[in-house]
């Protein structure tokens, strides 16, 4: 009925991935994200994959994890975006590792649905995505990737706010542009 309906969340998976490079570098990258509904979850670890196959040694982490940036030479952090914002775990890790992530190659990416257009009002709304955690990392490269809605994989609020606003189920990730996505010179 309609009580188990409000109080079941779908369990949605954090995944955790080590990948040792085909080649021994001394480049070792850290992607960590931050998902409600798993899409960004997917595209961290075809990020991940797509490093290792190019030779770095990749950890693929969910920012929950609180993973530490000791040792990683470039430091890749990407959010969902929910209701205009990165998720606030994301926010916070930024936050939190300013100043080490001063020192390093940093990219964010981004994972949304709505003002993917190449029209400057599109650009605009998506870049104000970005507000509240580009102050912290200036210097980092962003991309943006377009994601996915699976209404079986959100909370019941979540699917209501969906619905409200007229979304409908959709995979709009690019997975060539994912994989081929090489950030801040790697
Ligand atoms: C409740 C809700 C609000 C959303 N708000 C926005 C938004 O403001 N702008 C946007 O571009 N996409 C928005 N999206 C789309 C999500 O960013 C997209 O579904 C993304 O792939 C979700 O990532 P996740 O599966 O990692 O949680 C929203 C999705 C949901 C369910």
């Amino acid at each position: 009925g309609l009580t188990v309906a409000a109080t079941q969340t779908p369990v949605i998976d954090h995944p955790t991935v080590t990948l040792e490079g085909a080649t021994p570098m001394s480049k070792r990258i850290l992607v960590t994200y931050a998902t409600r509904a798993g899409s960004t979850a997917e595209i961290a670890a075809a990020i991940g994959e797509s490093l290792a196959a190019r030779g770095y040694a990749v950890d693929v982490k969910p920012v929950n994890e609180q993973p530490a940036l000791a040792g990683y030479t470039t430091v890749i952090i990407g959010s969902a975006i929910r209701i205009g914002n990165w998720l606030p775990e994301a926010i916070e890790f930024v936050k939190r590792h300013q100043a080490t992530l001063s020192g390093l190659p940093v990219a964010l990416f981004t994972v949304h649905l709505r003002n993917t257009g190449d029209d400057e009002a599109s650009q605009t709304a998506r870049t104000a995505y970005l507000n509240a955690v580009q102050p912290f990392v200036p210097h980092a490269e962003t991309v943006y990737f377009s994601g996915k809605m699976d209404f079986s994989r959100l909370s019941w609020l979540d699917r209501m706010i969906a619905k409200m606003v007229g979304a409908v189920e959709t995979d709009e990730r690019d997975w060539n542009q994912i994989r081929g996505w090489l950030p801040v010179g790697l």
